[in-house]
């Protein structure tokens, strides 16, 4: 059986967006003098969908959210050629092919989210040629259902913040994860603004459930440390983020503190880039993504090193690529659920693009033992409302 054609297509949401409510969540670019649009770094209104055929016509589809059009112009350039007339699952040394060949520039960044683009297709093509889905290719399930928390509650004004956080608990919930509105930039009185925020939450919530808080590296490391203790008192499971992905020893020293627990990794690339965090004890918790950090085949040697060093690993992002490792391994307690809702920042356009996806059932997944690959589909509902550009 050998590799057909591959086929890239950017998704690119044209239809309503209702954006969040000033100060929903710090990032990176906060700190430059420079206002411009503070939903720059996070809008994530388009997708790329990779689909790799074989020559009896399967088709395995994968995906990648980072920077699109740069993606698909790295597969169509470079990977594509690589991968024509070889054997699908080959999929070790294909992903070494594609991770050697081109190591003088995708180590990280935009050529790994293509390599995990295409690695993502190839599982799914080889579930589809053996019937089986792609958790079963992994070892299988490790777990009856998937737990998963509630990823939204974005900063906004406090009774609104209350109700959302309410509405998980009445969906069964018992793990949410909220944003941080404020950062350096906003002084003492922003200090006060984020306490209010996670102290609203875990009032509805109670002292039982989870308490995930994200800051999408939108603090500095003297900031962190300031609110670490002030954090405590919430009992928060993870503080996300807290500080840009390449200051690896302040996410050592923060969690060295040991007054919060320190999560990240969502923005870090490769089975390498892991070691690095796990050797520097860096990370309570582990949140690659598997269209990030080098597809499943790298997802896979990340679970296992996670294992060894007994760091739990729960991916950022819902989406099926994610849901197959964790139910494969004993090293992720639970997933990132996006709820279904309008275009906001295109955390939930996966859904918009895709059909498949298992919803929760109070605060569970499942997914099927008989649906092969991934389990998804390319959906063509809200197709009119998205440009395509192949
Ligand atoms: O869900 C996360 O962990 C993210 O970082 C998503 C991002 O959009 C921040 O809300
Ligand atoms: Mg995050």
């Amino acid at each position: 059986m050998k590799i057909k054609s591959v086929r890239t297509r950017v998704f690119e949401w044209q239809g309503k967006v209702t954006p969040p409510a000033a100060n929903f969540c710090t990032n990176a670019a906060d700190i430059l003098y420079e206002r411009g649009d503070s939903m720059g770094s996070f809008r994530f209104h388009g997708w790329l969908v990779c689909e790799v055929e074989t020559e009896d016509g399967t088709i395995g589809i994968g995906n990648a959210a980072l920077a699109p059009r740069v993606v698909k112009a790295a597969i169509d350039h470079y990977y594509a050629p690589m991968l024509i007339g070889e054997d699908p699952f080959d999929t070790e040394y294909l992903w070494q092919k594609m991770y050697r060949k081109t190591h003088a520039w995708s180590r990280k960044g935009i050529g790994m989210t293509a390599i995990s683009a295409v690695d993502i297709a190839l599982w799914d093509l080889m579930g589809k040629e053996v019937g089986k889905p792609i958790f079963k290719l992994l070892g299988g399930r490790t777990k009856e259902r998937i737990r998963c928390y509630a990823s939204k509650l974005y900063g906004q004004p406090i009774e609104a913040l209350r109700a959302e956080a309410q509405s998980y608990v009445d969906q069964g919930f018992d793990a949410v994860k909220m944003r941080f509105g404020w950062g350096p930039k906003d002084g003492p009185a922003g200090m006060r603004k984020n306490l209010e925020l996670v102290a609203a939450v875990r009032d509805v919530i109670g002292p039982d459930r989870d308490l995930m808080c994200e800051c999408y590296m939108g603090w500095t490391f003297e900031y962190a440390k300031r609110m670490l203790p002030k954090l405590e008192a919430y009992d928060i499971r993870w503080l996300e983020e807290p500080v840009i992905a390449d200051d690896i020893e302040g996410y050592t020293e923060l969690r060295k503190l040991g007054r919060v627990p320190i999560s990240g990794g969502e923005h870090e690339f490769s089975l390498a880039g892991f070691q690095q965090l796990l050797d520097r004890r860096a990370l309570d918790v582990i949140q690659y993504d598997t269209n990030r950090v080098g597809g499943i085949s790298a997802a896979r040697k990340i679970n296992a090193l996670a294992e060894a060093y007994q760091i739990p690993v729960v991916p950022h992002a819902g989406q099926m690529h994610n849901y197959h490792l964790t139910m494969a391994s004993t090293a992720s307690p639970m997933a990132e659920f996006f709820p279904v809702h309008d275009v906001e920042v295109g955390n939930e356009l996966f859904y918009y693009i895709f059909k498949g996806e298992p919803q929760p059932d109070n605060g569970f997944l499942q997914l099927d033992d008989n649906r092969p690959g991934l389990g998804l589909e390319l959906s063509d509902e809200h197709l009119g409302s998205f440009n395509v550009i192949e």
